[in-house]
């Protein structure tokens, strides 16, 4: 079995990428990135060191890599049974194109095997967000061809891989915790599912995207921005802070409370599983940076993502919310001279104040009394 993966970064090399490999799958990584192009290509192979509770290095070996801008992936498209990406979810309209032209190639081909693609990025279907841009690249004829043989798989990724911090500064080595979870909706596939040790298939996917972005996304992104508020370095730090984790804490468990209501989740279950991701948290080994962490804000507070749509479902069911509160009102204070986004969310709160600027953001009614509550948490943040 071939496979093309898309984005040689952490996730693609220290999760989804050794998976496959592991599997026996042959292996070609696309990128952008000519230095982690050219180290795969001339050593074929990398090393994974997962830290935390166990430690030990793997090696994955046997892997390629292609240009992401050039023909050879549209070659590949035309060829491989499984597509997965990892490139962050503003990139996956970049790379339509490419897959629409390997899958007209395909057709052209005569290759009617099944081809199954997985977006593995912290988002709700991104998978059917990528199919989507896919389309819109393709004719008629081309579209119900792709409909009969292409799997468009949506999958929940979990597992936390921060930029490597070694010292030996190999551009290739990756550094991952112990813990790691692929779930796919199985119910997308076409023809058989890959025999993927690592990847596990539900027919509730909804289910474990919610779970997963609504309490480690959650989390994680309140621990960022009221981490670097108090002068913190990395999650570990911060998460040690008592007044951090009694915000980050309270915010999971609202934002649980909404799941267990909507999903049925077993409270007792998810209780555990908080307190499993507080412990991932504060691995010490990891060196996660809350400024990474914290990345992206205006997307982070978007209608759909990780703060403001648990918000929405306290606000449905009649649940408190004041933890979820007062993590998107440090998501407002977050700041990043490297980040476009921080620097446009600084700009727009300059222009229009915290009330306007978060209900342009996040589709929130300015005038409704949770805008108030965040705008008062803000103020009380300054
Ligand atoms: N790092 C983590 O712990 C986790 C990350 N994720 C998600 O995985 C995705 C990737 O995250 P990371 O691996 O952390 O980011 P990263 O920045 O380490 O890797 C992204 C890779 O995509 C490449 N890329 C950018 N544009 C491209 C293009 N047009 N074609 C091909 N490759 C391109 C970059 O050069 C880079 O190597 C994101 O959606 C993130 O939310 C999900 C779970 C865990
Ligand atoms: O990758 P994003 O969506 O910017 O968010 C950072 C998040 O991604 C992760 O790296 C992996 O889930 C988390 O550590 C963190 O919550």
């Amino acid at each position: 079995m071939k496979a093309l993966h898309f984005g040689a970064g952490n996730i693609g090399r220290g999760f989804i990428g050794k998976l496959l490999a592991d599997a026996g799958i042959s292996l070609t990584f696309a990128d952008v990135n000519q230095a982690v192009l050219d180290a795969l290509n001339a050593r074929h192979s990398y090393q994974v060191h997962v830290v935390g509770e166990q430690e030990q290095v793997d090696t994955v070996s046997g892997v390629n890599a292609v240009s992401s801008a050039g023909d050879a992936v549209i070659d590949l498209i035309a060829d491989v049974d499984l597509i997965t990406t990892a490139v962050g979810p503003v990139v996956l309209e970049r790379i339509a194109p490419a897959i629409a032209k390997g899958l007209i190639k395909r057709r052209a081909a005569g290759n009617d095997r099944p081809l199954n693609i997985i977006a593995c990025e912290n988002m709700v279907r991104g998978t059917s967000e990528l199919k989507a841009c896919v389309l819109k690249a393709l004719g008629e004829e081309d579209k119900t061809w792709v409909e009969a043989h292409v799997g468009f798989v949506d999958s929940a990724v979990d597992r936390i891989v921060p930029p490597s911090a070694r010292a030996d500064d190999d551009p290739l080595a990756v550094t991952v915790e112990t813990f790691s979870e692929w779930i796919v909706d199985k119910t997308q596939f076409k023809g058989a599912l890959p025999p993927i040790p690592g990847m596990e298939p539900t027919d509730n996917l909804m289910a474990f995207v919610e779970r997963k972005l609504f309490t480690l996304n959650t989390g994680h992104a309140i621990t960022a921005w009221l981490g670097q508020q108090a002068g913190h370095q990395t999650i570990c730090e911060a998460i040690l802070d008592k007044n951090v984790r009694a915000v980050v804490q309270s915010a999971m468990e609202e934002s649980g409370e909404v799941l267990i209501r909507r999903y049925g989740f077993d409270a007792a279950s998810h209780a555990a599983y908080i307190q499993k991701i507080l412990g991932r948290f504060e691995n010490p080994y990891l060196k996660d940076d809350v400024e990474r962490v914290g990345r992206q804000p205006l997307r982070k507070l978007s209608a759909g993502d990780r703060l403001i749509k648990p918000l929405l479902g306290t606000l449905e069911y009649g649940l408190p919310h004041a933890g979820l509160v007062k993590g998107i009102a440090a998501g407002l204070r977050y700041q990043s001279q490297e980040d476009a986004q921080a620097q446009q969310l600084m700009q727009l709160l300059a222009e229009k104040g915290p009330r306007d600027a978060l209900a342009q953001i996040s589709g929130l009614d300015a005038n409704s009394s949770v805008v108030t509550e965040v705008v008062n948490a803000y103020n009380t943040q300054a």
